[in-house]
């Protein structure tokens, strides 16, 4: 069995009358990246907040780095760096400076601090700018310093808190390459993200956490395979056209069996968008076309769409019900 970086049974965490963590298990193997995704407000930072022990959790059996995080808080900081929405950079200093501060936190000898301090910038492609005052850093520099600084004590472990949220595609590429760096060197990232895509790219496992509870847990793959598969969506100008197409759909739905077309959620029904299954194969689509040219229906665009991590987190989420949507729905 592989060995845990992070294991954490049963964890809860209110805020007054407000359960934020509702008995969540997580399971992370040493030298992975799990992703934890949810909705804002979801108790993502609240989950990562305790398991690198800034604040307390209310129950729940925790260990991180193969430490009881109760029992021994110091041994569980040692292993660990965090990175997020509460960043350590101080931007009245240099990034230099910024990084030798780290290594005086962490008791490095002068010479080794100077050392390991240059090598991170250089790392991190700061070492022209390593003696600006961070303040003058863009958005991608300071989170790249930020991470350079949790590099300094060698945690085995990093929380990364919405390391990309505000940053431009150039940098949030490279953000991804440092995540991937970090994994081949045997860090466990422990990853928490607004963006699919960067779960979907970067995570070994993905967590999706709802209304306090994890939702569901596994591969991209795995997790894509929760809803139903791909469908393509008509999206029409007239309102005529799309009422026209959406009672035929449905008919057809009565007669094919229920789900077999729908609607799509609110947002498409005011932009005119109809959804219907469809694997999104040469064949199928090639049915579906026949089909509608029977039925007399000209929409303005047809697009094939798989399903992606973006269904799963609108089906799996509150307020989502993409997948699941009643037939009734079609209008
Ligand atoms: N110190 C606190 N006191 C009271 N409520 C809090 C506190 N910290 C967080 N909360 C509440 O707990 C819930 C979860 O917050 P948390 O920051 O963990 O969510 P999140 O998933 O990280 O969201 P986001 O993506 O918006 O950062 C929110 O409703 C928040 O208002």
């Amino acid at each position: 069995m592989t060995n845990l970086a992070i294991a954490a049974n049963g964890l809860r965490k209110s805020y007054g009358d407000k359960v934020v963590l509702d008995g969540v298990d997580l399971a992370v193997p040493e030298g992975t990246v799990f992703s934890l995704l949810g909705p804002n407000g979801a108790g993502k930072t609240t989950a990562v907040k305790i398991l690198s022990t800034l604040i307390r959790a209310d129950a729940g059996a925790i260990r991180v780095g193969g430490h009881d995080l109760a029992a021994d808080p110091q041994a569980v900081r040692a292993a660990i760096g965090v990175t997020g929405q509460f960043s350590a950079v101080d931007g009245l200093i240099t990034g230099e400076e910024n990084m030798l501060l780290m290594a005086d936190l962490h008791h490095l000898p002068r010479r080794e601090g100077r050392r390991t301090a240059a090598e991170l910038l250089e790392r991190f492609g700061l070492t022209e700018a390593a003696k600006k005052p961070a303040s003058t850093y863009s958005g991608g520099m300071k989170r790249r310093l930020d991470i350079a600084m949790t590099l300094v004590g060698g945690p085995r472990i990093i929380f990364l808190d919405e390391p990309t949220t505000g940053l431009d595609p150039r940098s949030r590429h490279h953000m991804w390459q440092i995540v991937r760096q970090l994994v081949a060197d045997g860090v466990t990232v422990f990853l928490t993200t607004q963006y699919l895509d960067e779960a979907d790219e970067l995570a070994d496992r993905i967590a999706v956490l709802d209304d306090g509870k994890i939702a569901a847990e596994g591969t991209a793959e795995e997790l894509k395979r929760l809803v139903p598969g791909g469908h393509v969506r008509l999206r029409f100008t007239d309102p005529a056209a799309y009422q026209g197409a959406a009672s035929a759909l449905r008919e057809a739905t009565l007669l094919q069996g229920p789900g077999s077309a729908r609607a799509g959620d609110t947002p498409l029904d005011e932009s005119l968008m109809l959804q219907i299954p469809s694997g999104g194969s040469p064949r199928e689509l090639r049915s579906l076309l026949d089909w509608l040219d029977a039925a007399g229906i000209e929409a303005e665009e047809l697009t094939v769409h798989t399903p992606d991590l973006d269904d799963v987190f609108f089906a799996l989420t509150a307020g989502g019900d993409v997948p699941h949507q009643p037939e009734e729905a079609v209008r």
